[in-house]
């Protein structure tokens, strides 16, 4: 059979309940063999000590394969504790029923197997286990009667059956009470755990939301990249953790005439050029790269690990892809260019710094002509 874990964890639970009942069983078999041994019972012989070693075992070890085989998952009660406390209190019996001399002391087996569904049985369960010991306890006091009148008090039997009988309702009634508070235990801890998990799920909510939030605050509505305030951000972070040999360029880039390109096919088609000049920036790039929208149609870029060399071609094959690109859905063949000024960022300079010069670089692009780049020195990249 495939049982679920929870399952294989309770058959673990009532095999060790089960060794608990037979180390109960062994308990009295070893103070009866002791006495046998010492000679201070008369009234049994090895033979029926023998006899009860083997009922002992025998239903213990019937017990034990049911739970090994799962057959007890089939039963309304697959713990089987008032079946075993039943085979118990049976057992019990037949056992004092040949011990006369010790009775009294005996009773106790019966309160002890009581004990053993105290946190399991319902008040009618107890109920019935604690009638089985009294009717099995009081069908011992007849068989004595009947078989041993000389040696058998009446009042004294009856007296112990009343303690008996007094004793297995205290622990009927105490069963039940704690019975009933391990379920409140029990009702509570779920209530518990359901309100922690429901915690926990709007925690995750939160932080999700949180970080959703994160990223609109910081992404330029109209393009999908980094706004100013968070490009400026990221990139003084990045700027933070790069090792100092390791150069970096900034480059600002903005639109050639894009007043003209608003006037003449308005607003919306200028918030298209926009748009499309940010795909095309961004297919040029690598991911390391920082991307964002300084303002209007100026654009500024972060290119980690890269010299003067390098830098220039990124940005030169941004302006290429950019002017070659035809906005037919505007007018066919129309394209439009830039001017990018770029520079190098110098170690442990402030970032405004860098940004004025790549500014001035810009500046003379535009100054230049437009659809060009320039490169303004960042001077040393090295540790002053
Ligand atoms: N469609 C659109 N236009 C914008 C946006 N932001 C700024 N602009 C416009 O961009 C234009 C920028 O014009 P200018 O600063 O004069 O620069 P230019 O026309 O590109 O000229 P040069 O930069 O000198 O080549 C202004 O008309 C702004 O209104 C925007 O989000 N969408």
């Amino acid at each position: 059979m495939n049982l679920s874990n929870r399952q294989r964890h309770e058959q673990r639970l009532r095999i060790r309940r089960l060794v608990i009942s037979a180390l109960s069983h062994g308990m009295l078999l070893i103070i009866l063999g002791s006495a046998l041994t010492l000679n201070l019972l008369n009234s049994i012989s090895w033979e029926h000590y023998f006899l009860f070693i083997i009922t002992a075992a025998v239903t213990q070890a019937g017990f034990w394969l049911i739970i090994h085989y799962d057959l007890n998952l089939k039963l309304d009660d697959p713990s089987m504790t008032l079946l075993q406390m039943s085979t118990a209190i049976i057992w019990f019996s037949l056992v004092i029923s040949e011990l006369p001399e010790v009775r009294g002391a005996l009773l106790i087996l019966y309160v002890m197997v009581m004990l053993f569904g105290i946190f399991q049985l319902s008040m009618l369960e107890f109920a019935f286990a604690g009638l089985l010991s009294l009717v099995c306890f009081g069908a011992v006091i007849i068989a004595d009667i009947s078989f041993r009148p000389e040696i058998t008090s009446l009042k004294l039997s009856i007296m112990q059956w009343i303690i008996l009988a007094t004793a297995q309702t205290w622990i009927a009634l105490f069963g039940s009470y704690v019975r009933k508070l391990s379920e409140r235990l029990k009702r509570q801890r779920s209530v518990l755990k359901a309100s922690n998990d429901k915690m926990v799920r709007t925690n995750e909510e939160l932080e999700q939301a949180m970080l959703q939030l994160d990223e609109i605050a910081g992404t330029d509505e109209l393009t999908g990249i980094l706004n100013r305030r968070r490009f400026f951000q990221e990139a003084e972070a990045r700027l933070h953790n790069i090792d100092n040999y390791q150069a970096c360029a900034l480059c600002m880039i903005d639109i050639d005439y894009f007043k003209g390109i608003n006037d003449r096919y308005g607003h919306q088609c200028g918030d298209q050029v926009l748009e499309q000049f940010s795909r095309i920036a961004s297919s040029c790039l690598r991911t390391t790269d920082l991307f964002g929208r300084y303002g209007g149609e100026e654009f500024i870029l972060l290119l980690p690990h890269n010299n003067q060399e390098s830098g220039i071609k990124v940005a030169e094959r941004i302006r290429q892809s950019f002017s070659s690109h035809c906005f037919n859905e505007l007018e066919q063949g129309l394209s439009f260019t830039l001017s990018a000024g770029i520079t190098l960022h110098r170690w442990g300079e402030p970032l405004e710094n860098t940004l004025k010069r790549a500014d001035d670089a810009l500046y003379r692009a535009k100054k230049g002509g437009r659809n060009q780049t320039v490169y303004i020195s960042g001077a040393r990249n090295q540790p002053a």
